[in-house]
């Protein structure tokens, strides 16, 4: 097929929700050109049911969609399903799997992540990103009667929660879990409050247990059966039946402070003549699964060694920079992502990048900090439009609002969980303090304090705190004389600070 070139225009790759933002917004801005996006994927991602909650706060739904549906919206966007496979930035030029090329006079980058797997390449380890690595894990669960949760963050959290009639081990560095959201105060809370619903449960003939290594006695109730599929992500596991073969709900043993040293091939691990744990290990309480043999093993940095069906590696994800950005000479972030400055250009000319493949480089706002995220990946994708379009006309735009603060909010053990400004003290130091607000199964309210100004909160539970919060944190008002009456449940804060 001959090479067909299109002269300059706006191009975006990626159909995730940074892509198609910026590319509608691009559409809106210049409704007289083509704006081209150029998507590996069948599908497209839409953001869906958009609420400004407060200033800073927002939720949607993200909608998988035909690309039709973006360009019958957007007629002036032509969505071309092809990957990029190269990229030749000297000659302003992207080379699609198609054999098509494509003249850019700028382009945005929005081709996502990967999952940062703790070993490549093998087929008992599976990351979870997408539709079809979703449906795979689902596939493979049906099956399972055991399986390992690795990683402490977003994944596993959902997935801990979500599995029913499936042994999980879940193998985490840290001492609590959920570590990239939450402390060890916030993570006690929602432990506590998994297994108290469990107790509350409805149905009788499921059990679950819940244990946690080191801890002395099982816990060990009743799990409430009409849970599956409830919304703790948008919508990834929504349509997804995450139910192994067992009768039991829920059966989740935690190996804390732990990584993974070894993983054995049934074949390999027999040569060890090493020895697996069977779990639960508990004298008085039947054992939920018992194999002889499993297909994989997991050795970890305690000692312990677990059969398994298969792992899930749920341990962050990569910048998608490679292959097709290879021979460009991009600034590449710590996290291998793509340095982007505050009109979120990267290094080279006319090439900008939003969402999970950018690490953002500019000075940013004392509570504002960087995480992969639909949100972040929604904002930066309009705001980088917004970018582009100030400098095809020589102008330079002021950081969008967004920025400002770190907002987050989402559900977690189906409790909503807002997240505020420098919720965890991050690069805080020592120099901050933590007040508290505790009502065991109902609300957990934290605020990070620094010399008398708020400076992040997290919030769980319906406290309805997320709107004055966020302004107290955007107006860093000096807060010390208030002292611990700030977290008094018997004052109405809202008029307070009214
Ligand atoms: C299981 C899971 C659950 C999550 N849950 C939440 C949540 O509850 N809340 C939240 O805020 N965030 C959540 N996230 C994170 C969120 O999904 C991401 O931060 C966000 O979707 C990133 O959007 P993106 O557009 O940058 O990248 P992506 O959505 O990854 O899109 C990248 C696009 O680039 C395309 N692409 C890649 N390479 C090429 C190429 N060479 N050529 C052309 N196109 C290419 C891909 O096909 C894809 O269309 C979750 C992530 C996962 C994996
Ligand atoms: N509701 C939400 O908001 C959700 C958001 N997400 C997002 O989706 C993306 C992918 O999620 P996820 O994979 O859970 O990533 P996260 O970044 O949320 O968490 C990764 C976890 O894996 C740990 N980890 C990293 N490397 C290893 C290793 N070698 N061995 C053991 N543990 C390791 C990390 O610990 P450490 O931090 O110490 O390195 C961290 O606890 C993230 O951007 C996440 O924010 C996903 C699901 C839900």
């Amino acid at each position: 097929m001959a090479a067909v070139r299109s002269e300059g225009t706006f191009v975006v790759v990626g159909g995730g929700i940074a892509g198609v933002t910026c590319a509608e917004q691009l559409a809106v801005n210049f409704p007289a050109e083509d704006i081209l996006l150029v998507t590996a994927s069948p599908v497209i991602k839409a953001v869906t049911n958009f609420k400004q909650v407060s200033k800073v706060l927002e939720e949607f739904d993200v909608e998988e969609q035909p690309s039709t549906v973006l360009e019958n919206r957007f007629p002036n966007i032509k969505v071309i399903e092809s990957g990029v496979k190269q990229l030749k930035s000297e000659e302003h030029c992207i080379f699609t799997e198609d054999g098509h090329q494509h003249v850019y006079k700028k382009l945005c980058l929005c081709a996502g992540a990967k999952p940062k797997l703790i070993c490549e390449g093998n087929p008992y380890v599976l990351g979870i990103r997408d539709t079809d690595s979703a449906q795979e894990f689902q596939r493979q669960l049906t099956k399972a009667k055991r399986i390992m949760i690795v990683g402490n963050g977003g994944i596993a959290l959902e997935l801990v929660y979500e599995i029913e009639g499936c042994e999980v081990i879940w193998a985490i560095k840290d001492k609590a879990i959920g570590n990239t959201f939450f402390d060890a105060g916030a993570a006690e809370f929602l432990t506590s409050k998994l297994m108290s619903e469990k107790s509350e449960a409805k149905i009788a003939h499921r059990r679950t247990i819940y244990t946690i290594e080191g801890a002395k006695d099982e816990n060990r109730s009743k799990a409430k059966a009409d849970n599956v599929g409830s919304a703790l992500g948008p919508d990834w596991h929504g349509g997804l039946n995450l139910k192994g073969p067992e009768e039991f709900s829920h059966s989740i043993h935690i190996e804390t402070r732990c990584e993974v040293k070894n993983i054995y091939l049934q074949e390999e691990f027999k040569i060890t003549k090493k020895k697996p744990l069977t779990f639960p290990k508990h004298q008085d309480k039947p054992v939920t699964v018992d194999k002889e043999t499993w297909p994989v093993y997991v050795e970890l940095s305690n000692g312990k060694i677990y059969g398994c069906d298969f792992i899930v590696s749920a341990t962050g994800v990569t910048p998608n920079v490679h292959p097709f950005l290879h021979g460009n000479n991009f600034d590449l972030g710590e996290d291998g992502g793509l340095k982007v400055d505050e009109q979120m250009r990267t290094s080279l000319p006319d090439i900008y990048a939003a969402g999970d493949i950018c690490t953002a480089c500019w000075q940013p706002s004392p509570v504002w900090q960087q995480m992969r995220l639909w949100t972040q990946a929604r904002q930066m994708g309009w705001y980088a439009a917004k970018c582009m379009a100030a400098a095809t006309s020589g102008h330079s735009i002021d950081m969008d609002f967004s920025f400002e603060l770190f907002a987050h909010v989402t559900k977690f053990f189906n409790y909503k969980v807002v997240l505020l400004g420098k919720y965890n003290a991050q690069g805080l130091g020592s120099d901050h303090e933590l007040m508290l607000r505790c009502t065991r199964g109902q609300e957990y309210v934290k605020v990070v304090m620094q010399n008398g100004r708020m400076m992040g909160a997290v919030l769980i539970g319906e406290t309805d705190l997320e709107e004055t919060f966020e302004n107290l944190i955007l107006n860093q008002m000096d807060l010390s004389s208030y002292g611990e009456n700030l977290l008094d449940p018997n004052i109405d804060i809202e008029d307070y600070f009214d």
